[in-house]
């Protein structure tokens, strides 16, 4: 299979676009910077090719879609190296050292004659091996878009002994930062045998601020039991060139960066930045984050241990209202953008009456509001439990307060209190009323994240970490993942180009709602139009007029527009 960066359309598709008058489209026009013609001639014969190709009419209303779908801007466009197979199947590849390196030499995998992994029968993972972005199909469906799997190949690009590795930590704290950070060290020089592996301190800053730390499989042997990370963490500060220039300076030729969406963006651009330089490094992102709210991959690890963390508090909160008159217990989780702790933490416990989340607008006043879902739930049950996500109700508390928005280092938006700013709001309420009740607020969030990872969790990052390092050694850059509980080298675009979000307007919501009880804050239209928003992104054929999602869904049974394996 012919691999590509350079997407054009047929020459046909542009006729027919000028005589219908539509504009061309110029992210299928992008282009990489030329390779000299006898580089070309080297990449083409590469496995990894970075051939020109021309793609089929059928494939290019795909690759339209998958712009469309992941808003890959025309800066990244030239970075995207697609390839079509038959019946429409897609592979979104990851950038590779012979992209722009096609003298680069290949030596025969070390763990072929590791007394542990050479008895495996077919350890190496085959050349052409995808993993499908969509499990759900139908008969006639088209492929659709695959990544390449993660794991060890028959050859390698860089020699034991000329890896210089480094490991950083960046954005907030999540457990199992350790775990990675232990299986990295462990991983390289276990399997690998490097032994040239570098700590950076304290996030992106630490490039170019502070010494660099020696790491051995002796100085990390234990850390996976500690929260935290042992290399400090920060947000801000990430200085491209400054960072760059380190990594070249040094000798530094494997990257391993841990940390969310901001993290990946800046792996990316260091990326970006190694390749302008010509430099023989892999770039490999490990993908952190409590919110679980990084695109493609099935979740991201931690994830578990603070769900299961958050329902100590869960727990607590129930015991408070149940041993009071009218009591309340009110438990605040992380979640920014995305209330996914909220919403497992919620589905798992039982004992929560109402879900806050984000994703989902909620008002406190008049018929249907939040204060008199509360009101009927004391009525019936003589207590209750809320759980609410950082992130909720934010526009409430903005449009009460008017207070200006603050930023921290990263340019996030700085949440205010919703927890707080609810146990007010609920008190003067039923204050005004003279009804007596008791409101607990319990905020664990700090608690919750700075825990060690648990034993499904610490699995998850040991993988998580190996694969990484195949795909490193391999000479691939790219953030690895679990798609569809396979693990993949995911482009750093896809993964820092959308931001995964509960969805409203899938089955899991539906079952949270049914075992809370509470209402949904929504009209008919809201829930139509946020699942046009859904299907939007997930590139599906818009609703015809006239027929809403409820109507739609009962005529395609199969329809789901989750954007991560909705069960
Ligand atoms: N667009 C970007 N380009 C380059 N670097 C970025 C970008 N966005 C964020 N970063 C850098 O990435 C690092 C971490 O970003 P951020 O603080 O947003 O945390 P995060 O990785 O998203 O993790 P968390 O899950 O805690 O939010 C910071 O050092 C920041 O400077
Ligand atoms: O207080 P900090 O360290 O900026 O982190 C808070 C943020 O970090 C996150 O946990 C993401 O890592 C968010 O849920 C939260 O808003
Ligand atoms: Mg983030």
């Amino acid at each position: 299979m012919a691999s590509s960066h350079i997407i054009l359309p047929p020459d046909d598709d542009e006729e027919e676009q000028r005589r219908r008058g539509e504009d061309e489209d110029p992210w299928a026009r992008s282009v990489l910077p030329p390779l000299a013609p006898e580089q070309a001639m080297k990449a083409a014969a590469s496995p990894f090719s970075a051939t020109c190709v021309r793609i089929s009419r059928d494939s290019y209303p795909n690759l339209r879609a998958l712009r469309n779908a992941s808003s890959v801007s025309l800066s990244d466009a030239a970075y995207v190296k697609i390839s079509e197979g038959d019946f429409g199947y897609i592979l979104d590849d990851v950038p590779h050292l012979v992209d722009y390196l096609p003298d680069a030499l290949t030596y025969p995998n070390p763990l072929q004659d590791h007394p542990a992994y050479s008895t495996v029968r077919q350890y190496f993972v085959n050349e052409d091996d995808t993993v499908p972005q969509k499990m759900v199909v139908q008969k006639n469906s088209r492929r659709g878009v695959h990544f390449r799997r993660a794991g060890p190949r028959q050859r390698v690009y860089f020699e034991s002994d000329e890896v210089k590795a480094c490991i950083v930590t960046c954005g907030g704290l999540c457990p199992g930062l350790n775990t990675v950070i232990r299986e990295l060290v462990c991983g390289l020089s276990h399997m690998y045998n490097v032994s040239k592996i570098y700590g950076i301190q304290n996030g992106y800053k630490g490039f170019y601020s502070s010494n660099y730390l020696t790491l051995t499989p002796k100085s990390v042997d234990d850390i996976h039991k500690r929260g935290g990370t042992i290399l400090g963490t920060s947000r801000g500060g990430h200085d491209t060139k400054k960072i760059v220039d380190n990594i070249q300076d040094r000798g530094i030729n494997q990257v391993y960066i841990i940390g969310g969406d901001g993290t990946q963006k800046g792996a990316y651009e260091i990326y970006k930045e190694i390749r302008k330089r010509g430099l023989k490094v892999s770039v490999a992102g490990v993908p952190k984050t409590i919110d679980n709210d990084i695109a493609i991959i099935d979740k991201s690890f931690g994830f578990d241990t603070a769900v299961e963390e958050a329902q100590r508090a869960i727990d607590s909160a129930h015991v408070e209202a149940c041993s009071a008159e009218n009591g309340i217990g009110l438990v605040k989780l992380m979640g920014r953008y995305s209330g996914f702790i909220a919403m497992y933490a919620t589905l798992a416990s039982r004992d929560v009456d109402c879900c806050l989340v984000p994703e989902s607008p909620f008002y406190m006043d008049g018929e249907g509001g939040l204060l008199q879902y509360i009101e009927k739930r004391l009525k019936e049950n003589k207590h209750m439990v809320i759980v609410v996500a950082e992130g909720a109700g934010q526009d409430l508390i903005a449009k009460s307060l008017s207070t200006s928005e603050q930023q921290d280092a990263s340019g996030n938006k700085l949440l205010l209190d919703i927890g707080l700013w609810l146990t007010h709001k609920i008190k003067d309420y039923f204050k005004s009323k003279k009804v007596e009740m008791t409101i607990k607020y319990i905020d664990p969030t700090y608690m919750i994240r700075a825990i060690p990872s648990n034993a499904s969790d610490n699995v998850y990052c040991t993988l998580l970490s190996h694969s990484a390092i195949h795909g490193a050694m391999a000479g691939y850059s790219f953030t690895v993942g679990m798609v569809n509980g396979r693990h993949a080298y995911i482009p750093f675009y896809r993964v820092t180009s959308t931001r995964n979000k509960v969805n409203i307007t899938d089955r899991m919501w539906a079952r949270l709602l049914s075992s809370t009880n509470q209402p949904s804050f929504m009209s008919l239209e809201d829930i139509d139009d946020q699942a046009r928003e859904t299907d939007r992104i997930a590139n599906k054929p818009p609703l015809p007029t006239g027929i809403n999602h409820r109507a739609a869904n009962s005529l395609d049974q199969s329809a789901s527009s989750s954007t991560n394996g909705e069960i």
